[in-house]
């Protein structure tokens, strides 16, 4: 059986990134960046007004100066000569500065009488001009490759003048799960069945990982299904059999894939929860088997599925996990011989410092406990008890 660690290896060295591919802005959501983007333009490229009002010399507008509105710079359409003492533009938010002016008094703060305006609150101080390249300048490295574009990435991409980006596609990530038991919400239920509920949460988490997510919906305990529901699923990147992986009567996962070809990697890991998961590939497919149960399923995702994703789009496997050290709010028990992973809440102390709690029973067929849990608190194998206050290492997964 291989240890976690010895698992995750094993997926980083096999999972290759994809073809980075040219993508339109509109179409790149979700994506991750493959060529680093710079700023084609400074921005913004000049002095703007950030309010609505009168560009000035900020000496010359004391209270109570009358001031002589020589022009007008409306956005788009800059005023073109120069602004001397005792002069005013006309100017609004947004519109380029004229040159000589150093102030924009809003125009609350004036009186218009004809092309007269009077100022009627004190200015300090010059105010209400945006520098030129406040945002950005040429040339500055703005996103760089290995970035996911969610919505910040994708308004700066296009504010630095890029049309398109050069990212990785999304790898299909094809769910299947498995046994006669499962229904899907909705149903009315005969006794024995309950509803399948995993493959919802991994199309959520597999989504937001930059992954797009691909149903082929529930298998029942047959092999026959099972291999064509894996035929039905060529061309995809990776497929994730869930359940079906133990060493029941009816789980059937393994023995259907490998009578497709699989080759197998590894078809165990030293693990609690997540005992029962296993990696091959299919062709051209990778296949991450996951526990049926549905915690053992998620926490794998996050320890193995996460990885997978990154390897596949160009990003390090083993930066997809975010480790914390968190101090124990109680004590834990040791965790036996299997390395285990404990669903827990976390809290920042007044002083920065994080807190984390366990869920109170973590059977690995429980969903509730994710709602609270922010973290998993990793309790090497063999680990002695961990009292109260003990400092732990926990894997973010919020
Ligand atoms: N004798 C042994 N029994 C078990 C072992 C073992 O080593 N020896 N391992 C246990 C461990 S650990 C796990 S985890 C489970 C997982 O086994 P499978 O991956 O084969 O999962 P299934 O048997 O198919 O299902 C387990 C459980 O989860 C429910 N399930 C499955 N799919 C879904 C779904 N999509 N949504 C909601 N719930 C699902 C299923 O109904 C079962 O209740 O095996 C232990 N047994
Ligand atoms: O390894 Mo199983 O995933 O503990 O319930």
């Amino acid at each position: 059986m291989r240890t976690r660690i010895e698992a995750l290896a094993a997926i980083i060295d096999i999972a290759a990134p994809m073809a980075p591919e040219a993508v339109s802005l509109g179409a790149a959501h979700g994506r991750v960046l493959a060529v680093p983007i710079h700023a084609r333009i400074t921005q913004p490229p000049a002095a703007v007004s950030a309010m609505d009002g009168y560009a000035v010399r900020q000496c010359d507008a004391n209270l109570g100066n009358s001031l002589r509105v020589i022009g007008e710079a409306p956005a788009g359409r800059p005023f073109t000569g120069a602004l001397g003492l005792g002069e005013a533009v006309r100017i609004f938010t947004g519109s380029v500065v004229p040159r000589g002016a150093d102030h924009v008094v809003i125009q609350e703060d004036t009186m218009r009488d004809g092309d007269q305006i009077t100022v009627t609150a004190s200015q300090p101080e010059p105010s209400n001009i945006r520098a030129a390249g406040i945002d950005f300048r040429e040339g500055d490295l703005l996103l760089p490759a290995g970035r996911l574009l969610g919505a910040a990435e994708l308004a700066i991409a296009a504010a630095a003048n890029h049309a398109e980006v050069r990212a990785y596609p999304r790898p299909r990530i094809a769910v299947m799960a498995n046994g006669d038991e499962l229904r899907p919400p909705g149903s009315a239920l005969a006794e024995g069945e309950i509803i399948c509920s995993t493959p919802f949460a991994l199309e959520a988490l597999i989504t937001s990982w930059g992954g797009e997510f691909v149903d082929l919906g529930i298998a029942p305990d047959d092999p026959a299904a099972i291999r064509a529901r894996i035929q039905a699923a060529d061309g995809v990147d990776v497929i994730i059999p869930l359940g079906g992986a133990s060493v029941g009567d009816h789980d059937h996962m393994q023995a259907a894939f490998a009578e497709e070809g699989l080759e197998p990697v590894f078809s165990k890991v030293k693990l609690k929860p997540g005992k029962p998961t296993w990696f091959g590939k299919l062709h051209n497919t990778y296949v991450l088997g996951l526990p049926g149960n549905p915690a053992s399923a998620l926490v794998c995702a996050q320890l193995f599925l996460k990885p997978l994703i990154w390897q596949l789009t160009g990003r390090a496997g083993n930066d997809a996990l975010v480790w914390r050290r968190a101090r124990l709010t109680g004590p834990l028990e040791p965790p036996g011989s299997r390395e285990t992973f404990l669903r827990g809440a976390a809290e920042t102390e007044k002083d920065g410092r994080l807190t984390c709690t366990p869920a109170i029973n973590q059977d690995s067929s429980l969903l509730r406990p994710f709602l609270t849990a922010d973290l998993l608190i990793h309790r090497p194998a063999n680990a002695p008890a961990a009292p109260e206050g003990s400092i732990v290492d926990c894997l973010m997964i919020r």
